[in-house]
């Protein structure tokens, strides 16, 4: 499957010990041995199974090329690593990579993140500063969450890309760059470009190569693998031989994983921090069992006393399992904006970022998944 450019697809050699791993692997249940020779590496993405070894092909072959892409995914599925492989594999690779997430800037300073701005343009523009567009300038630029722009500013990004121009705010000279732009969202780019939020004409533009992420739900194998895999890195940072408890190499392939590999890598180093041997990964998905309620097929029950938010947190990942990880259905079934759902589940995974409580969520209820 090799291209040739750094061999994308290709099964490589983890940077860790295989037979260490294999023995981790093995250790945890003996009909559920998994052969890591399967495991493909593209760039910093890892993965076996059929639709990642698919986007492996398709980014070996857009990367020597100039064309833009558009990469769409549930969060953590791994959008930036696919823009940074894109850009490792590029003949443009020992140029920048400059990455900007359009959602964290405030519709006021995005301009000015984009494009610079001259000395004195603005209060408190005390020195001449380049955008990313000029940093970024022979090389790559990924613009994270593009369909958050607001519409005016997709106007200005759109012109950027067809002319390779712009104008640093309080210039009256326009610079040129020559930049690719990857561009990635969270939103069905299609379900965006109908509801308004992305114009058609970027749409169109940036989607010259369109990619389209699976969630980790629908990566089979690739669940236990990434997390035998970020259990072996920790292993190998402290010198340890840590496994997984039985159960929670079940609970690998029955929870739903609504936050995807972030979720995941997250998970098991948490449960890697709580072990003595064995990782138990249920306290790790559930930290506070007690305030967390116990959903039985369709139905989701609180136990009194849980806090609001917890209720409606777990009552969001149940419905987007209910609702098979759809997110506009989930919105819709909800009575809420996709914005608002976004919005939400964002909220969540900075939650997991900083260590917060996540109510148990099986969205899937009684159903489990066979590899
Ligand atoms: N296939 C993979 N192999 C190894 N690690 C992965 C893989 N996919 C994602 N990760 C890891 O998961 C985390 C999230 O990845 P990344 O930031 O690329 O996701 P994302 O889709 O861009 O998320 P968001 O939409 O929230 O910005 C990172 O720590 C990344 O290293």
């Amino acid at each position: 499957m090799s291209n040739g450019l750094n061999g994308c697809g290709e099964v490589v050699d983890l940077p860790i010990s295989n037979t260490h791993h294999m023995a981790v692997l093995q250790a945890q249940d003996s009909s559920h041995t998994i052969s890591l020779n399967k495991l493909a590496r593209c760039g910093d993405l890892y993965g076996a199974s059929a639709p990642m070894q698919q986007l492996f092909q398709m980014i070996g072959k857009v990367a020597p090329t100039s064309a833009n892409v558009l990469i769409a995914g549930e969060s953590g599925t791994g959008k930036e690593l696919v823009a940074q492989a894109i850009h490792q594999l590029s003949r443009e690779q020992e140029q920048p990579f400059v990455a900007l997430n359009c959602s964290a800037v405030s519709p006021q300073l995005i301009e000015a993140e984009l494009f610079g701005h001259e000395r004195g343009s603005f209060t408190g523009a005390v020195r001449m500063q380049k955008g990313c567009f000029e940093r970024a300038d022979g090389g790559t630029l990924f613009l994270d969450e593009v369909t958050e722009m607001s519409l005016d500013m997709q106007v200005k990004l759109l012109r950027v890309l067809e002319t390779s121009r712009f104008c640093r705010i309080g210039a009256e000279e326009e610079t040129e760059v020559k930049v690719r732009v990857i561009a990635a969202t969270n939103r069905d780019p299609v379900e965006a470009m109908k509801s308004g939020i992305l114009r058609s004409d970027l749409f169109y533009r940036l989607s010259v190569f369109p990619l389209d992420l699976p969630p980790l739900r629908e990566r089979g194998e690739d669940i236990r693998l990434l997390a035998g895999l970020f259990l072996d890195q920790l292993n190998e940072e402290d010198g340890r031989n840590r496994v997984f408890s039985k159960a929670s190499w079940r609970l690998l392939n029955e929870y739903n994983w609504p936050g995807n590999v972030r979720e995941l890598k997250n998970v098991v180093h948490r449960a890697y921090i709580m072990a003595d041997h064995e990782l138990d990964l249920l306290p790790a998905v559930n930290p506070n069992r007690s305030m967390v309620s116990e959903q039985i097929g369709d139905c989701v029950t609180v136990q009194l006393g849980s806090k609001l938010a917890d209720a409606e947190q777990r009552l969001i990942y149940a419905t987007l399992g209910h609702c098979g990880g759809n997110k506009t259905l989930t919105a819709e079934v909800l009575g809420v904006s996709l914005k608002t759902l976004y919005n939400r589940l964002n909220e969540y995974q900075a939650k997991l970022f900083l260590g917060d409580v996540i109510p148990h969520a099986r969205p899937y209820g009684t159903q489990s998944r066979n590899q």
